[in-house]
């Protein structure tokens, strides 16, 4: 047997950005009957999952052309096992890998029913991200049953239970902003193309906070181009003229929509755990405060000012230096706000101001921050003070 292992990124990711995951926790509801629904043509097996040497997936070549591929099992971190070619379900031929996340794998197929691509979201066969698939389906459904005008979401076409896997079927869309931003080797994009994009990005959130329901993962992985266009990549069409198998996506127009709802939550209801990718984090949520739709606006303006510099706001990954940041970019918190902060975050405040620089734990730290620009610098508009 031929297997080859496949990554979800041609280069490394210059710094982690993924964040916890808790959403399933509160957005979570009683279900049945629809819990388990599997699609018609396709026969759920359930079996242990069993200890395999990596997590990577095996793509073997040259599997089944019609009818499920033999059982294997999933590997470590309960990732469902695949090959090029198989089929997912009869209606449904794997094309390639396109991304990988906490949730699960996310793969290109061949709808042979619908005549159309899409990706695949084949959610990892362990409880509570099975849990956590169920409520971004129910919010997926939500999404497009109230999106009239074409809300920036992407859309869900399909779900079923495949061999304990919850696949959600996507429609199928382009490289997310931050693939533009690292192929263009992290240089700025145009102004009025970031205007743009915030444009389409803000219609996206308030349509989502029009239905009581916050994102709380904006980042821009999660916000993908709404185009693709298929052209021939002769380097492999020459090899394997195979159904599905010889197209490369490339972006097509601005248009935007935002994927990833995994971490949803609820706007009717006050919440205080960690939530958003770290770069992302709205001061509130650092400091237990308390949270709600302001984290989404907060996770826009880095993103934005993301677009326009090229590189990631905040790059940190620990609290002080990151409120620090906040400060050196925005200025000073408000007192009142730094007064509401919970006892985990006590350790960050002297005397109702940010320990800050006593607090660092490095000079390197202090330097690191003093090093970044305010707001006015990245942007040339005028200074609007207090944030919170
Ligand atoms: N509809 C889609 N069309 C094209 N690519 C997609 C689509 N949905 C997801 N992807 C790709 O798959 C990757 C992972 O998807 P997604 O973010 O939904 O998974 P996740 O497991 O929730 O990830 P994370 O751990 O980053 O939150 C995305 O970054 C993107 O590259």
């Amino acid at each position: 047997m031929d297997y080859v292992s496949e990554s979800s990124h041609g280069q490394l990711d210059r710094r982690p950005r993924k964040k916890p995951r808790l959403a399933w926790e509160s957005l979570s509801k009683d279900r049945s009957g629809d819990y388990f629904k599997e699609d018609p043509a396709n026969a759920t097996s359930c079996g242990s999952p069993r200890i395999l040497p990596d997590h990577t997936s095996l793509l073997l070549k040259g599997s089944l052309q019609k009818g499920s591929p033999p059982w294997r099992d999933d590997d470590k971190d309960g990732h469902y096992m695949f090959a090029v070619g198989d089929n997912l379900t009869p209606r449904y031929k794997i094309s390639r890998k396109i991304g990988e996340g906490t949730f699960g794998q996310v793969l290109e197929c061949w709808d042979r029913e619908a005549k159309e691509t899409v990706a695949i979201k084949v959610v990892r066969s362990i409880k509570k991200y099975r849990e956590s698939a169920m409520v971004e389906i129910d919010v997926l459904q939500l999404l497009s049953r109230h999106d009239k005008s074409g809300s920036h979401c992407v859309k869900i076409r399909n779900w079923f239970d495949y061999r304990n896997h919850i696949c959600i079927v996507l429609e199928m869309l382009g490289p997310s902003l931050y693939d533009f931003l690292r192929k263009n080797s992290y240089r700025p994009l145009p102004v009025d193309l970031v205007r743009e994009l915030g444009r389409q990005l803000l219609e996206c959130v308030a349509f989502m906070h029009n239905l009581n329901l916050i994102h709380t993962d904006l980042k821009p992985e999660n916000i993908l181009s709404s185009d693709y266009v298929k052209v021939p990549d002769y380097k492999v069409s020459s090899r394997s003229p195979r159904e599905g198998t010889y197209y490369k996506r490339l972006p097509k127009s601005i248009n935007i929509k935002v994927i990833d709802f995994g971490s949803m939550a609820n706007g009717l209801r006050k919440h205080n755990y960690i939530v958003s990718t770290r770069h992302y984090r709205a001061p509130e949520v650092i400091l237990g405060l308390g949270w709600s739709y302001a984290c989404d606006l907060w996770s826009v303006g880095c993103i934005l000012v993301e677009l326009c510099s090229g590189e990631a706001l905040f790059q940190t990954h620990e609290n002080l230096e990151h409120l620090a940041m906040m400060e050196r970019v925005l200025g000073p918190l408000p007192p009142h706000v730094l007064k509401r902060a919970d006892r985990s975050a006590e350790k960050y405040i002297r005397k109702g101001t940010l320990n800050w620089p006593e607090g660092a734990a490095s000079r390197e730290s202090i330097k690191i921050v003093q090093k970044l620009p305010r707001l006015q610098v990245f942007t040339r508009i005028p200074y609007r003070p207090p944030y919170l």
